[in-house]
């Protein structure tokens, strides 16, 4: 794949500050860098704290979704679940109200500061308030020692859990968490996440057979094309998802959906995260549906660009960091 210049790449850069409408990773505030570029917007949006090997992934995605053409799509919207922070069970409602017609949540579990306790009520409240038949899933975002895991999934198991995912940090204790969780008798599947995106090697967790499945997504594995060497390479069911990005960063992540073969998908994309945010490039959003988002790349919008730009001097962080990035990906010396 051909690498455009920097000159080029940053001719066509706008840095973004988005509110968030919930505090959501302890972030109130997310910023992308946009990219108007010749095949349609592209979004590149690291975490700020990440560096710059890992952001160069994001880089690459990036740029792949802004100047290379795009496999095709095999269907038209994309089944997303809600997904709910680390909120009181009072807030679940309000939550959930985002995420009109979804028949899936995935709640944020093991967040620091919070107890087992505070785990079994919001699940117990989305329980509740989706009903039996909707698919409940938690993310534990590697929070749990294995014993913790075990304890904490045997309790949650009597919501009736879809899967569990990255209970762990590392690939053995997803795998002994899983042999655990089968020897108890606990019907809980385990999901790897971080173990994929953010791996040396991301198909290190299926050859050890440590997950029931994998999430993949798109930026931080280098984009659509990457993302779909590493699906058919790990011969798991996918479940597509993103980082808290606006539309244009959703848009490359509904690419990568629409383009995996049918049977691959294991139910509901973490794809509907648009909601939880306080604003967009576009006005045409790929917010939740009747439980589903559009495929598309949706037009940027110049007056929503202007109102959320980014301070000068963040702005600058942006632009120099995406130019340490495009050097990672293009001058081997710095390999
Ligand atoms: O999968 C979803 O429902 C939404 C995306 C999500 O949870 C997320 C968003 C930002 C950073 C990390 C994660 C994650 O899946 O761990
Ligand atoms: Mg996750």
């Amino acid at each position: 794949m051909g690498i455009p210049p920097l000159d080029e790449v940053l001719s066509a850069v706008r840095v973004v500050a988005i509110p968030t409408r919930t505090r959501f990773r302890g972030i109130t505030v997310r910023e992308a860098a946009i990219f108007a570029a010749p095949e349609g917007a592209s979004e590149f949006s690291p975490f700020t704290e990440y560096g710059d090997a890992e952001a160069s992934a994001w880089l690459a995605a990036a740029l792949d979704f802004g100047w290379q053409p795009q496999p095709k799509a095999h269907r038209e919207r994309i089944e997303v679940n809600a997904t709910v922070p680390a909120v009181t069970p009072a807030e679940v409602p309000g939550i959930l109200a985002r995420f009109p017609g979804c028949r899936t949540a995935k709640v944020k579990v093991a967040e620091r500061g919070q107890s087992l306790a505070d785990d079994i009520a919001r699940v117990r409240a989305v329980r509740a308030a989706m009903g039996p038949a909707a698919r409940v899933r938690v993310d534990a975002n590697t929070g749990w020692s294995v014993a913790e895991a075990v304890t904490a999934l045997a309790a949650l198991a009597e919501f009736g859990l879809d899967y569990a995912e990255q209970p762990c940090v590392s690939v053995g204790e997803l795998a002994e968490v899983r042999t655990r969780l089968a020897a108890a008798g606990v019907p809980v599947r385990i999901a790897a996440d971080e173990s994929v995106r953010k791996a040396a090697d991301p198909l290190a967790v299926a050859r050890a057979g440590a997950a029931d499945l994998i999430i993949v997504k798109a930026q931080p594995l280098g984009g659509v094309a990457r993302a779909l060497e590493i699906v058919a390479e790990a011969g798991l069911p996918v479940v597509v998802s993103s980082a808290l990005d606006t539309s244009v960063g959703i848009a490359m992540g509904t690419q990568l959906a629409a383009a995996l073969p049918d049977g691959m998908l294991a139910g509901a994309c973490g794809l509907g995260t648009v909601a939880l945010l306080d604003g967009d490039v576009t006005r045409a959003s790929l917010v939740p549906e009747e439980g589903s988002i559009p495929v598309g790349r949706p037009p940027l919008d110049p007056d929503l660009l202007d109102r959320y730009a980014a301070a000068p001097e963040r702005i600058a962080w942006w632009r120099e960091r995406v130019a340490r990035c495009h050097a990672l990906l293009t001058d081997p010396r710095e390999r």
